[in-house]
């Protein structure tokens, strides 16, 4: 599909909003097309001295000049308020695009880019729909009104368009050759910019610890260099252009006077005809100026839309609308012959073969990058098993709708992910409906009890950007206190206690020795005093599972 064909699909949707702006910036631009007409009877009236006649033109002057000014505030009103509305509706739609894309697209993709899309290039899209495509109708009414007239006033003076018309044509196609190539580099300088900022403030720690402000700030100054200089280009030919296409329009207009001028007094033209035909020849070169702006404008908006394109039509995927929904699981697992590999990576799993038992705990062991983490990747979805196959309860997951396989099975990551607000919000993330009683229950059970009394606010406390940090261990209690809210069937521990101190980690251990009765434990560790929960380990090598000897 084209970007224009894909441009015109996004606005058909907001095509009553945008009606209604054309609708309306096009009664303004009728009304303007009189004014020139009017001013010449006036001029007419003047040099003839006919006073009763001036005096209803200049009523009628007055009216059209009104109504034309409430028409451009109402054309103004509506585009403002509707381009909020294209902007909110394009937002929410790229955002659950998104969101329903694979893990696959995410891990490859650059956040700065995604994030650059979603917020300045879609405005920028939104006021493009509005501020210049729904203008079209107006521009080509005024464009087409102005050369009608003229040709009524003299058809000798309408001749100057077709002369017109191939000298803007090729200016035009010039200055849009040009700004569609720097377009796409204009964009990518600005997201590079964009993806600079948001790492090195990820990063300001680590570039204060190694003291390597410096170096950063020559990073980041490369690329606002970057996108300063090609945004400069970008303006330059715009700056060209415009005003060349003023200056070809305002030589239309003297030649216009001077043809015009010539008539007079050979039984041709009089003075108020010829001011109308001035007037109508001015009026005609701002229809031809928004033409050549739009023209800049829609080189840039191609290079977002490629980009907005590139997005929505990729597969969601597989198993958001579809698949089997069970009302209750066991939590049996079985990985059959799996073989797995990262796109542009070895091969991670080999024809690696396990079964759990529903409610048993299982620890799974192994070498840094042997492939324990993948097992839940694997599990929860994120990739597909290039061979072989998992079950759940004997059901292969792919035949389960993907979020009630996920809702079945809480996850605790190793990188734990908490997010700016009350720890309360952080805390019921996947359980919005939670009690205090179960919330208290699952903080005394991941042993984050303690220190989250010890808060100021408890867990109304703001953390992260706005309020204060946890440390490695208070966060991982965070995250597991999280999971446990759940009560899953299935529940994964992916070095959820990597950051414990020894002792809150057995009383962990004890903790939730009792409270998992009942549930499929998949606890991946390095830790012997979590390997204790376990019914049995599994260790990973050379891409497979093998039973290990509880020591
Ligand atoms: N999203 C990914 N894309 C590409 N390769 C990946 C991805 N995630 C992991 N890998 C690679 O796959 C292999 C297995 O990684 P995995 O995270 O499963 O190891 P692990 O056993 O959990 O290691 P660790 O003990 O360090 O956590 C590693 O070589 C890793 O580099």
């Amino acid at each position: 599909m084209s970007q224009i064909h894909f441009l015109v699909e996004r606005a058909l949707r907001f095509r009553t909003e945008l009606a209604r702006i054309s609708a309306l910036q096009a009664m303004g631009a009728l009304t303007t097309l009189t004014l020139p007409w009017l001013a010449g009877q006036l001029l007419g009236g003047v040099v003839e001295a006919r006073i009763g006649s001036t005096s209803t033109i200049v009523l009628a002057l007055v009216a059209l000049l009104i109504l034309s000014t409430l028409f451009k505030i109402s054309g103004a009103m509506v585009s403002a308020r509707t381009s909020a509305v294209i902007l909110a509706q394009l937002r929410l739609d790229t955002y659950r695009k998104i969101q329903r894309l694979p893990m696959k697209f995410h891990n490859r993709s650059n956040q700065g880019e995604l994030l650059s899309l979603m917020t300045y290039e879609i405005s920028r899209l939104s006021d493009f729909l509005t501020n210049t495509i729904a203008t079209v109708p107006a521009m080509v009414l005024t464009a087409a009104g102005a050369i009608v007239i003229l040709f009524v006033i003299d058809p000798l003076l309408a001749l100057l368009i077709p002369i017109l018309v191939p000298i803007f044509y090729i200016l035009l196609r010039f200055s849009g050759r040009k700004l569609r190539a720097n377009a796409t580099k204009m964009r990518d300088a600005e997201t590079e910019v964009f993806n600079k900022a948001e790492m090195h403030l990820e990063m300001l720690s680590a570039t204060k610890a190694f003291a390597v402000e410096d170096t950063q700030f020559d990073l980041y100054t490369a690329a606002i260099e970057d996108a300063r200089r090609k945004s400069a280009l970008n303006e330059q030919i715009n700056s060209v252009i415009s005003p060349l296409v003023g200056l070809i329009a305002a030589l239309a207009a003297l030649t216009v006077i001077l043809l015009g001028g010539l008539q007079i007094g050979e039984g041709g033209r009089t003075p108020g005809e010829l001011f109308s035909a001035l007037l109508y020849a001015a009026l005609l070169t701002r229809p031809i100026g928004q033409m050549a702006e739009l023209w800049g404008r829609l080189q840039l908006a191609r290079g977002t839309l490629a980009r907005l394109q590139a997005v929505i039509t990729l597969e969601p995927e597989q198993g958001y609308d579809r698949g089997l929904l069970p009302d209750t699981v066991r939590g049996a697992l079985a990985f059959r012959d799996v073989h797995f590999s990262y796109p542009g990576r070895q091969v991670t799993l080999r024809g690696a073969n396990l079964e759990i038992a529903a409610g048993e705990v299982i620890a799974i062991t192994g070498e840094n990058g042997a492939g324990k983490s993948t097992l839940v990747n694997l599990l929860l979805r994120f990739y597909d098993a290039d061979q072989g196959q998992i079950t759940l309860d004997g059901t292969p997951i792919e035949n389960l709708q993907v979020q009630a396989l996920r809702r079945y099975i809480g996850y605790v990551p190793q990188r734990t992910m908490l997010f700016s607000g009350s720890l309360r919000e952080n805390v019921v993330f996947g359980c919005p409906q939670a009690s205090d009683e179960q919330i208290a229950e699952a903080l005394r059970l991941s042993q984050a009890e303690a220190f989250v009394a010890d808060l100021p606010k408890g867990l109304d406390t703001q953390i992260g950007d706005h309020g204060v940090r946890l440390s490695g261990g208070q966060c991982q209690r965070i995250a597991l206190t999280r999971a446990l809210l759940l009560h899953p069937q299935i529940i994964i521990f992916d070095e959820a206690t990597s950051m414990f101190d020894l002792e809150n980690e057995a009383l962990f251990v004890k903790a939730i020795k009792g409270a998992l009765s009942g549930q499929t434990v998949i606890i991946i560790t390095h830790r012997r005093a979590l390997l204790a929960l376990a019914d049995r380990i599994v260790k990973v090598v050379d891409g497979r599972f093998e039973e290990v000897a509880a020591s």
